[in-house]
């Protein structure tokens, strides 16, 4: 192992163990993986948004888009680390400007999100970034919103996939070769 994997494994198990699963919530049957005691302790955040800015270099993303709520706790600090503006992508009638929406499933309802037509245009490179990727139905629904405002995909970034649900098979046919970079896979 090279130091830079001891240094990755070593965040990944920081990360894990700030994460805190709360059974059904928010419906029965759902395994809820709660991120707000890796928030409030600073240097397992810092950790985070500093492997987000990472991949953002790496793919040589030039926008962010962080998805609500959690995508903007996590995607806003990210941006800035990389240098980066941050495009909000909003759940629908928030924004008060000219949007882009589109309808997705979630694994607990379905929901439709926006974002405001003139953030993304053409030449812009952009990485998605979220807490959990799910069903992968927010993740997707947020790529397409990407490509008709006439910007490319750099990649989705996620602190955490949960593999069981399959969203990793669904998102990546919809990212046409750009990476799906998870932390951690639980
Ligand atoms: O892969 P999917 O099945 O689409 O699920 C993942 C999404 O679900 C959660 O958001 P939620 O809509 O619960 O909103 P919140 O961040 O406002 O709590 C999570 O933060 C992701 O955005
Ligand atoms: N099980 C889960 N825990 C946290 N956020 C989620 N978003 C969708 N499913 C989730």
């Amino acid at each position: 192992m090279t130091g830079t994997d001891t240094a990755m494994t070593e965040i990944r198990d920081l990360l894990l163990s700030r994460i805190r699963d709360v059974p059904d919530y928010p419906t029965p049957g759902v395994l809820f993986k709660d991120i707000t005691p890796l928030l409030a302790d600073p240097a397992a955040f810092a950790a985070l948004t500093g492997a987000l800015a990472d991949l953002c270099a790496r793919t040589g993303a030039t926008k962010v888009v962080g998805l609500e709520a959690r995508g903007f706790i996590l995607g806003a600090p990210a941006a800035l680390r990389a240098g980066l503006g941050f495009i909000p992508v909003r759940k629908a009638g928030k924004l008060p400007g000219a949007t882009l929406s589109q309808s997705y499933d979630l694994e607990y309802g379905s929901a439709e999100i926006e974002v405001h037509a003139e953030d993304l245009a053409a030449g812009d490179r952009v990485m998605v970034i979220d807490d959990v990727l799910a069903t992968g139905g927010t993740a997707e629904a947020s790529l397409r919103l990407i490509r008709r405002a006439g910007a490319e995909v750099a990649g989705v970034a996620v602190l955490m996939e949960l593999g069981f649900l399959g969203g990793r098979e669904r998102l990546v046919p919809a990212l046409d070769g750009a990476p799906l970079e998870a932390l951690l896979t639980v």
